[in-house]
């Protein structure tokens, strides 16, 4: 068959050399995986062919029967893996089997740390496709010609997965890929019929082609990869020792109560592309305006590009069992972008193109409803499972607060399964929910008010909280800087506003009950009796703030900036302008705590000193909000003279 012509040697991408390294020095335990690895990718590249095949029949040729084999040789040590599906010519086998396209690959070796344990965990969870045969194997072969391709354009590729891979053109009649992997002796276990057949009946059974093996009743088809190339498909399809050895069905399209957990976990991995278990799933037969399956689930940990722009994966759609796209923007909306599975629709044309999914009503329909569904399983396990939820929401709470201002129709469904820190546990695990904020809420208390920060402990130890615990009022902490456009978006939630504690000015008279009445007298009088000091502060901070005013919030800080009820918050505006945003910021009011030490000398201060403690309080109540100062030298050196005086 190594009619080789044009062979060349070319070097892996760095990071694929990287991978190959883990690979062969891994500890990775689980090595039986690179037979589900194989099959999952030719199972794959069959789907293609039958999408391709949809517009161009011919593509089939002469060989229309879908099917995978698996073959091995006890005496070469080879186990083959082949696929007539949709091939490879020479310039696909460099692209995916020389470099990675994976946005999230560099992140992911970013992440190893040369702790071994904690390095196979880490592979485990990012799934490596293709490169886990050198777990097994010392030197892997691909044999490939793309579907429509003549068949002088077949590539042949190897290596020994030590940096570099040589490939050349070669003749082969067949269509689809060969993996052909050559195992040194500590592998030979995996030469072996029945531990193949384990093997695969155990991690890929619920692959929907069907996979066949040697019968092992009768004697084995010695046949190899290059024989089975001479001697042509006609001669393969006849040979009659060839049994198939999984249910080659589409698991999704069987009633629940014929799939077992073990069933639904190993599809996962292969839609999902992930090693771990999922968390869940749902898995629902729709009958009625138009039917379709949908089994969807959701993972355990979050996938190394769950921010990136445009994820590698999502959901897989198909049509009467034949797969069309994996999409990651029309069947669910980007906020539940980390959910993986399969739809297969009986009523949506076969001929459906990507561009025509966006405008397509039975589309919509099954969107909507897969949202509804996978909220209210979401809504189930917070009630029944919360330690299942905790995970989940340690997952993928950030990317669910998205929907807040995504998804206006299922804002108060989201709402709900929102989780935060609050001043109730000061936990820095969030896990209080609006339903158990307002059932703890004080008499007379009919908003929510919360506090966002650039951390934990910044919104923990805002001064803004200081009258809040004195009264005993919980407040939501808010650390996250998507924290900020949550609350943009959700002003109200069960009839209750949401309300910053850093923003406009404080009511809590109807909190404070009885103290209210005194509380408000002494205010006043003290408003009397600072109201000098306040305007001469405000002449020297004219530039800064808006206004200065006697502070209701403070107990401990001597002073605090507070933004207007309407205008971004500090670290929202940071963050915008961070963005390249330029929007005219309004000016925040600085209060001053009548009773505290330092304010009540500031009375006597005569007017440069007066001038230096302006500026220190104000940019000390920037500092405190995790603001960032314009002169940090110039602050230093005027604390220091004022310390020193
Ligand atoms: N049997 C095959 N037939 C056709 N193309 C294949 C085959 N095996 C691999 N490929 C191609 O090589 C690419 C890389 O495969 P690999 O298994 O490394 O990654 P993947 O399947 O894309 O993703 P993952 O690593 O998440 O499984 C595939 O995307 C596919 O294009």
């Amino acid at each position: 068959m190594s009619s080789g012509t044009d062979t060349q040697t070319l070097e892996f991408q760095a990071e694929v050399q990287q991978l190959l390294n883990l690979m062969i020095h891994s500890v990775y335990s689980n090595r039986e995986v690179f037979l589900r690895e194989l099959i999952s990718n030719a199972s794959d590249a069959i789907d293609k062919l039958r999408f391709e095949a949809l517009k161009q029949e011919s593509l089939f040729e002469d060989d229309p029967e879908l099917k995978i084999r698996v073959d091995f040789d006890a005496e070469q040590r080879t186990v083959t893996i082949t696929d007539n599906g949709i091939g490879m010519d020479r310039d696909d086998v460099v692209e995916n089997l020389g470099t990675i396209a994976h946005s999230g690959t560099k992140r992911f070796l970013e992440q190893m740390t040369g702790d071994q344990q904690k390095d196979a965990q880490l592979i485990g969870q990012f799934g490596v496709g293709f490169y886990s045969a050198f777990v097994v194997a010392d030197k892997v072969e691909v044999f490939s010609r793309k579907a429509g391709v003549e068949p002088q354009y077949g590539v042949h590729w190897s290596s020994e997965g030590k940096g570099a891979y040589t490939i050349e053109t070669i003749e082969r009649s067949q269509r689809g890929t060969a993996v052909v992997l050559h195992l040194p002796q500590e592998q030979e276990e995996f030469c072996d019929g029945m531990r193949l057949r384990h093997i695969i009946r155990k991690y890929s059974d619920h692959i929907s082609v069907p996979i066949e093996m040697p019968a092992q009743s009768g004697s084995a088809p010695q046949q190899s990869e290059e024989k089975g190339a001479e001697q042509g498909e006609e001669e393969q399809e006849q040979t009659p020792q060839w049994e198939v050895v999984n249910r080659a069905s589409a698991l999704w399209m069987r009633p629940k109560s014929e799939i077992s957990d073990e069933e639904y976990k190993e599809l996962y991995k292969h839609v999902a592309h992930d090693f771990e278990e999922p968390l869940t799933w749902l898995h629902n037969h729709v009958e009625g305006r138009q039917s379709y399956v949908s089994l969807l689930y959701i993972p355990k940990r979050p996938p190394f590009d769950l921010f990136e722009q445009k994820p590698a994966h999502g959901v897989k759609l198909y049509v009467r069992r034949v797969f069309i796209t994996e999409d990651t923007e029309h069947l669910l909306p980007r906020y539940l972008r980390f959910v993986r599975g399969v739809v297969d629709s009986d009523d949506l044309p076969l001929n459906i193109s990507r561009e025509m999914l966006q405008h397509n009503p039975m589309i919509s329909s099954i969107r909507s409803a897969s949202v509804k569904r996978i909220l209210d399983r979401l809504e189930r396990m917070a009630k029944n499972e919360p330690q299942m939820y905790a995970e989940f929401w340690e997952s993928f709470g950030r990317v669910l607060k998205e929907g807040i201002a995504e998804d206006h129709g299922n804002r108060e469904k989201i709402a709900k399964l929102l989780r935060f820190s609050s001043t109730y546990e000061e936990k820095e695990t969030p896990d209080v929910s609006l339903d158990d904020y307002i059932g703890r809420m004080n008499e007379g208390q009919n908003k929510i008010y919360y506090v966002t920060a650039e951390s934990f402990n910044a919104a923990r130890n805002s001064p803004h909280l200081e009258v809040f615990r004195r009264h005993g009022i919980e407040v939501l902490l808010l650390p996250d800087p998507v924290d900020e456009w949550l609350v943009a978006h959700l002003n109200e939630y069960e009839g209750k506003q949401l309300v910053s504690i850093a923003k406009g000015e404080l009511d809590l008279d109807q909190l404070t009950g009885e103290q209210a009445e005194q509380e408000k007298a002494q205010r006043e009088e003290k408003e009397q009796a600072y109201k000098d000091l306040c305007s001469r502060l405000q002449e020297k901070l004219n530039d800064k703030v808006s206004e200065v005013r006697v502070s209701h919030r403070l107990t401990d800080s001597p002073a605090c900036l507070v933004v207007g009820e309407y205008d971004f918050g500090v670290g929202m505006q940071r963050l915008l302008q961070a963005a390249g945003h330029n929007f005219p910021a309004g000016k925040p009011a600085l209060e001053i705590n009548p009773d505290h030490q330092l304010i009540k000398r500031l009375d006597n201060e005569a007017e440069q000193r007066l001038q230096d403690w302006a500026l220190t309080l104000y940019e000390q109540s920037l500092l405190a909000e995790g603001g960032q100062l314009e002169d940090p030298a110039a602050y230093v050196k005027r604390v220091n003279s004022l310390l020193t005086e």
